[in-house]
This record gives structure tokens, sequence and C-alpha cells, in this order.
């Protein structure tokens, strides 16, 4: 645990809007019902420094679950950074090794990943809370080919995301059945620039299709 023990309870579909860079933006997703709400650490036009991600975090309810967002990195490095922010869980994009994990046991965490062949399916493997399936591209707003779950597809609390927008939630939710949903470009006017009302939609839209 990095922040506060924040028991994830669930009102309907779990529903994360990431990408936050305004105290405004953490009120909108608030206020619209998000149960997570993610700060972005890596390489991005969303991303955040320490400073203001602490400024942030010190602005969402103990009931919402802050995430810190990571790509690539050393695991022990997003550790840090998650503590000095404060955030409630570290998000972990990349090729990490259950070992990698491991460098973060006592943190809440999920494992973002793309759907390969040899992707670890189940929820918890490498210690995490949450498994969150994305795009090749995270962050892009690219969507991905959701037929790749008729094979297998996780079980328990696994989010769908990349490219999720008010528009086409509620067909991918259907389709992908699954525990919750994550969404950043969707919600933006512009690259980086949420727009309220479209996480007001989207949020609502999400949690309608439980
Ligand atoms: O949002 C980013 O810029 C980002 C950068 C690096 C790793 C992850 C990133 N975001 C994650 O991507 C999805 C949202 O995807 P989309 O924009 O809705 O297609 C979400 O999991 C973010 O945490």
């Amino acid at each position: 645990m990095v922040h506060r023990t924040v028991p994830v309870t669930v009102d309907g579909m779990f529903v994360k809007v990431c990408g936050l860079r305004t105290e405004g933006d953490v009120a909108a997703a608030v206020d619209a019902g998000a149960d997570a709400v993610g700060f972005i650490f890596a390489e991005s036009a969303r991303r955040v420094e320490v400073d203001v991600a602490k400024r942030l975090v010190a602005a969402v309810p103990s009931h919402v679950l802050s995430v810190g967002v990571f790509a690539w990195v050393p695991a022990a490095e997003a550790g840090e950074i998650a503590l000095a922010a404060g955030v409630d869980a570290v998000q972990l994009h990349g090729d990490y090794p259950p070992e990698a994990f491991a460098e973060l046991t006592g943190m809440r965490l999920i494992r973002a990943t793309a759907l390969r062949d040899d992707t670890e399916l189940a929820v918890g493997a490498y210690g995490e809370e949450m498994l969150l399936l994305d795009s090749p591209m995270p962050g892009s707003g690219e969507r991905w080919d959701l037929g790749l779950l008729a094979r297998e597809r996780p079980r328990g609390k696994w989010l769908l995301s990349g490219g999720l927008t008010p528009d086409n939630v509620a067909a991918a939710i259907a389709g992908a059945r699954p525990w919750g949903v994550d969404v950043s470009s969707g919600v933006e006017s512009s690259r980086g620039v949420k727009d309220h009302g479209l996480i007001r939609e989207f949020v609502a839209i999400a949690k309608e299709q439980a």
C-alpha cells in the first residue's frame, strides 16, 4: 500500500479515468462517479511532475483509488515515485517479469499489458490486484481487436482499455465483459486536455452497463 488502504468497493462497473492533470479534472472524474483516477508519470503529453501529482492526490477522496501510471522504467523507480506522490496504487505498462512486481510487494498493483498469445491472464499471477488489457500503444486512443478475447478471457478484476469513448464503451463492455474500464484519450478535447462533459458521459454510460 502506498498512500492509504482503500478497499475497492464498486457500484457496478469499475471505472478509471486516467491522465488527469488539474484539480478540475480530478473534481470532474470524482463527481462523475469514477472509482479510480490515474496520474501519468510516463513520457506523455499527460505526464505530471511529482509535486503536481501530490497536490492532485490530496484532492482525491478516500473512496476513490488514486493510481500512478508508469511505463518501461525500473519497478523500484516507479515505487519510489509512487511513494513520493502518495498514490494508492502503481500501474505498470511493459513486459515486466514477475520479479519486478515482487520488488513492489506491499503496494497495490495493476499489471497493464497488450493481449498476446503468451499473456498471463490469471489476475494476481504477478501479485497484482487488477489486470489491465490495453492496446499495444498505451494512451494512444487506439482500439485493439476484442475478438482476441474469444479464445480466452481473464476472470475477476480485469480492466479493458484502449480507445474507449462514450460512443463505443457500451458495445465494448457487452463484447468483452470486463470487470472495469479505463479511459484517457476518449474523454479529451485535444491530446492531454480533459473534457469534463465527456468524462461525465463516459462514466454514466459505463456504469449503466454493469
Ligand atoms: O496516457 C498515456 O499517455 C500513457 C502513457 C504511457 C503508458 C500508459 C498511458 N496511459 C494509459 O493508457 C490507457 C488509456 O488509453 P486510451 O488513451 O484511452 O486509449 C490507460 O490505461 C492509461 O493509464
